[in-house]
Formats: C-alpha cells, structure tokens, sequence
C-alpha cells in the first residue's frame, strides 16, 4: 500500500518544508488543487525537479477541457493527474488518452458519486484508478466511514485510493479493506510534527502489510 501525502492549504515554502521533513515516509506526493490554483503548473515543476523519483499526483479535479489540462499536468511532470468522476464521459477518456500517449495515469475521483451505475460506466470506458473521496467540506459534518467502500463492491478491476481526513486513529479500520493507496492531507500537514506523523501512517501501514 502506497502512502500519498496531499499538500493543501499551504505556501510554497511549506510545501517545500513538509517535503524536506516527510519525502523519506511518503511514496506519493499530492499537489492540492488549491496549490496548483495558487502557484500554476510551476510548482508540479518544481516538486518533480526537487523529487525525481516520487510519484508525482497533481489533483487537477479536471471537470472539463481534459485534453488540455492532462497536456498541461503531464508536461509539467506529474505522474498521475485527476479528473472527477461526474465529469461527461469524453472528458475522462479524453484525459487517459493523453495519459497513455505520455505513459502516465488518471486518478478518477469518486467524490460525490454514491451510485454504483456510475462505477459500471467507468468500469466500461476502462478506467483503472479510482479515489474513493470523502470531501473536506463533508468532513465538517461527518467522517469517512467504512460503508463507503460498499461503493467499490464486485469492481475488482479498480486500483483504489482513498482520502478525506485519515488520521492516525482511523487508518486502522481503513487499512481492513485493503486500498492500493491512502491518501493523508492535514493529519500530516497540519500535525505539530510532520515527519513524525507521516511515519507513524507509514509504520501502521507497513505493521498491517506484515501481518495479512
Ligand atoms: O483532495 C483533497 C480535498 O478535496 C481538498 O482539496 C485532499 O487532498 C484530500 O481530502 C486529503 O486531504 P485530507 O482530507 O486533509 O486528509
């Protein structure tokens, strides 16, 4: 299981300080969408100058004009972008099209899509990364809980994330089903001290792996 690290709600010099403090526990690193829409492309160019051999997400949310914005996240070096499930179709295929022709990857998001007829209609255009997405205004609400992954029941074509507010104590139950990626924002970024934290998620992740 990978750990993805979400850089939100940050400046550039703290998504560099996170980084300088965190890269060794971290197997993915997320440029937020609120990053990207404060510093542009440049800063996916920059993190992947800065980590090379990190797999480089940049959560683009992509809702329309796909081509264009996995051109634009593609050629600034992100390995994998994002695009919203809701989104028509052609924009996703349009997206992986791109993705295939730069041998990258699309990460569909999920949020908002409580439907599995959607899930089938992924499944058919040949989606094969999916992010199971509890959103950070919901989470003022509610938390993630297991039965969201009711969602992914029987797809098991799907390689599978997970995020919206994984902290230390909930990671446990999230681990029990067994996701290909945990994607952890503020429990990290937010925590007093990053790189402890970001191990802590690591070392549990690893402790399961271990025993199942
Ligand atoms: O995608 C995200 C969210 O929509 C804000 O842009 C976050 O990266 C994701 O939810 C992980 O962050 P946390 O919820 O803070 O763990």
């Amino acid at each position: 299981m990978k750990l993805q690290l979400a850089l939100d709600r940050l400046t550039k010099k703290e998504c560099f300080q996170i980084l300088k403090e965190t890269h060794s526990h971290v197997d993915w690193i997320e440029i937020g969408t609120g990053v990207i829409k404060e510093y542009g492309m440049q800063i996916v160019r920059e993190i992947k100058a800065a980590y090379p051999h990190k797999v480089i997400v940049a959560d683009m949310k992509t809702c329309d004009a796909g081509r264009h914005e996995a051109i634009q996240a593609f050629e600034a070096g992100a390995d994998i972008m994002t695009v919203m499930a809701f989104s028509a179709d052609r924009t996703i295929t349009d997206t992986m099209e791109v993705a295939k022709q730069y041998h990258r990857q699309v990460m569909v998001d999920l949020l908002g899509i409580s439907d599995q007829k959607r899930l089938f209609e992924l499944e058919s255009l040949g989606v094969e990364l999916v992010s199971l997405h509890f959103g950070k205004d919901s989470q003022l609400e509610g938390e993630l809980h297991a039965g969201m992954f009711r969602l992914l029941q029987g797809f098991s074509n799907f390689k599978i994330a997970v995020a919206g507010g994984i902290h230390l104590e909930s990671l446990p139950s999230i681990l029990e089903h067994k996701p290909d990626t945990i994607i952890v924002g503020s429990a990290v970024t937010k925590a007093e001290n990053p790189a402890k934290a970001a191990s802590k998620m690591k070392g549990l992740i690893k402790e399961y792996e271990n025993d199942h």
